[in-house]
Parts: C-alpha cells; sequence; structure tokens
C-alpha cells in the first residue's frame, strides 16, 4: 500500500518549514505536521496540552479516538538542535498519511512544548523520519511510521520532493521517475547514532572550480537551513559583495540588493546545485534591505546539516532497505 502526500511550505514569504496532513484515530482527526528526517519523534499538540501553549494549532484529542490506547508508564521528552523542545506522554492509534496506514502507531501527545512551537500555529507536531533508535519515550523506544509502515509499503523507501516556495511531495513505497532527471547516485548511510549520515564529495561556489573534500552531514527535511563547515561558508560569502558573519543577526547576512552565487556540492561522481535564489533565504524583518543566507556556519552545531535550502534543490531517496542508502538526483 503505497502513498503520497503534499509538503506544504508554512510561510508563503519564505521556506520555514513544510506541513503534511495526516488523520490520527477514530473517527479521523486531521492535523498537519512536520516530517522530520533529523529525528525520530512523532508527537502532536493535544488536549493535554496547557491552553496557554496552545496559539491556534489543531490538537489531537485521544480521549475522542475509540482506537486510542494509552501506552501505560511511557514519557518522552526531546530537545531540538534550535533548542526548542517538548515533552509528554504516549498514545497508539490508527495514523495514515497519503493513503498508508499504521493501525497501532506511538502517537507523543505534548503535555509541554517550547515557545517556539506556540509561536508557530501552522505545525501541529512533527513526523519523525530518522532511525528509531532515536526516539525518546521511554522506558520502551517506539518505532517509527516509517519502521512501522516499511512491510506495508512496495519498497522500503521514501522521498523527498520539497520545492521552493511551492508545494512538493512526500511518497513512501515508491520512487516516481516523473520527479527527477537523470540517475539517482545512492550512497552509503551512517546510521549511528540515527540521523541519515552521509558524506559529500565536495562543493563548487559558483562557476568555481570543484574542491574535492569529505563532508560528513545529515539530510534534515526538519532543519531550514543548510550549516557547513566553517571554510566552505567563508569562501562562498567571501564572493558576495557587503556580506558580513554578524553576531548581532547571529549568522551570515547581505545586502539583498547583492548578487549570490549558486551553490554545488558533490554526491559521489555527481553534483547538485543549489540555485542562489534558494540562498538568498529571506530579508532580516519585512522590507529591511539585510537579508540572511540559507548558508550558515555549522561550527557552534557539531554536526553538518543538509536542511531544506539544500534539499529543495534535489529529488531524494531515503532509502530503509539494509543497509539503508541515501539517493540524490537533479530535477
Ligand atoms: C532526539 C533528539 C533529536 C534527534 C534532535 N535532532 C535534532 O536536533 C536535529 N534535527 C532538528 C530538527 O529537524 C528540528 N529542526 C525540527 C524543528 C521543527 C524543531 C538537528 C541536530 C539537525 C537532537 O539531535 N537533539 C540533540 C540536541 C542538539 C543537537 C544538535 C546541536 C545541539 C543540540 C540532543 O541533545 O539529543 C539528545
Amino acid at each position: 500500500e503505497n502513498g503520497s502526500a503534499a509538503a506544504i511550505p508554512i510561510d508563503p514569504r519564505f521556506d520555514i518549514a513544510y506541513v503534511t496532513p495526516v488523520t490520527i484515530g477514530t473517527p479521523p482527526q486531521t492535523l498537519y505536521l512536520d516530517f522530520d528526517t533529523g529525528s525520530s519523534d512523532l508527537w502532536v499538540f493535544s488536549s493535554h496540552t496547557p491552553e496557554s501553549q496552545v496559539r491556534g494549532q489543531r490538537i489531537y484529542s485521544p480521549e475522542k479516538s475509540s482506537t486510542a490506547k494509552l501506552l501505560a508508564g511511557h514519557t518522552w521528552s526531546i530537545l531540538y538542535g534550535d533548542g526548542s523542545g517538548s515533552l509528554g506522554n504516549v498514545y497508539t492509534d490508527n495514523f495514515t498519511v497519503g493513503g498508508v496506514t499504521v493501525t497501532s502507531q506511538a502517537v507523543q501527545t505534548a503535555q509541554q512544548v517550547s515557545y517556539s512551537f506556540t509561536s508557530q500555529s501552522e505545525i501541529h507536531g512533527l513526523v519523525g523520519l530518522g532511525f528509531s533508535t532515536l526516539n525518546t519515550v521511554f522506558p520502551n523506544g517506539q518505532l517509527t511510521f516509517f519502521d512501522n509502515a516499511k512491510s506495508t509499503l512496495d519498497s522500503p523507501v521514501f522521498t523527498a520532493d520539497l520545492k521552493w516556495k511551492k508545494e512538493g511531495t512526500y511518497d513512501f513505497g515508491f520512487i516516481d521517475e516523473t520527479k527527477y532527471t537523470g540517475e539517482i547516485t545512492y550512497l552509503p548511510v551512517q546510521t549511528d547514532p540515527g540521523y541519515w549520515t552521509f558524506t559529500s564529495s565536495g562543493y563548487a561556489v559558483g562557476d568555481g572550480a570543484f574542491h574535492p573534500a569529505s563532508i560528513v552531514g545529515i539530510a534534515d527535511t526538519g532543519t531550514s537551513l543548510t550549516y557547513l563547515p566553517a571554510e566552505v561558508v567563508t569562501s562562498y560569502w567571501g564572493q558576495v559583495d557587503g556580506a558580513v558573519d554578524s553576531d548581532y543577526y547571529g549568522g551570515y547576512v547581505f545586502p539583498c540588493s547583492s548578487k549570490l552565487p549558486s551553490f554545488t556540492f558533490g554526491v559521489g561522481p555527481a553534483n547538485i546545485t543549489i540555485p542562489a535564489s534558494y540562498i538568498n533565504y529571506a530579508q532580516i524583518t519585512e522590507g529591511s534591505p539585510v537579508c540572511f543566507g540559507g548558508l550558515q556556519s555549522s561550527s557552534w552545531l557539531g554536526v553538518n546539516i543538509w536542511g531544506d535550502v539544500a534539499l529543495k534543490a534535489a529529488f531524494v531517496v531515503f532509502n530503509g532497505a539494509n543497509p539503508p542508502t541515501i539517493g540524490w538526483a537533479k530535477k
């Protein structure tokens, strides 16, 4: 039973995050969740979330679902790299996305969410698509939707076709040949500690020379920007008039009128080019002449992250076979 679902940008001005409609429970409750390959908890705003922390989000009410079952004695608590987080308890219930149903999916109900979640009314929770080893439920870790659904899919894969300021798709169980051009290049995945970790073969700035390098990083649909080693981003922003690494703004900013080069990264013998427009991420504030870059340094993170700014330049195959691999194609 394969499936396909929309990845909808939550803001028409710039791609902060993408949400996908899902239904939970009986009768079905529809929520819009952020599908996140950088984590492995499926959690939702719920009837257990204090009203002071809910600001327009849809909630899941297990008490209104005849198929909801409390997973007694289980709790969860998650912290993300951007400092946001949430915690709560756990139910199992029917969970459907794009026509793919898992009948006893662990659905983690939030009893606390950090302010950045409260302030983002379009995100009603997350669906972790990392490896289940990262799941934070205690005392027994739970399986992700993808791990639960795998055996019912034609092929143990899901693909991400994210788009710049437009609606893209997540497909489950099949590879849609109409969504990419040329060949898919598959790379090995390091599954420890549980991200989709792969090694890029180098980079080029604009039409400049390709710099062979081994850049170990994670493919993270839940992170808006792309964070790479300092020497890479310094060589990129060095090509942009007026670009500075600003402590005040927390990263590279540049005059919105400056011309940006594209950025190319190697995937094995192939490569993916991120158009300059994707790297001109957003004005600091509405109408500001100062713009924030979509390519930032990872030095403070401790991990290189190929977030949406990079992923939306490609068609990406998350292959959950044994051993897992990650596939990249132009589109
Ligand atoms: C289970 C925890 C999940 C897997 C968490 N994952 C992440 O933070 C990764 N993905 C982050 C998410 O994609 C996030 N941007 C979703 C939005 C909606 C909040 C980052 C690293 C790319 C993590 O690694 N948390 C780190 C916290 C951290 C990570 C990086 C830097 C600093 C701090 C931790 O400590 O986990 C125990």
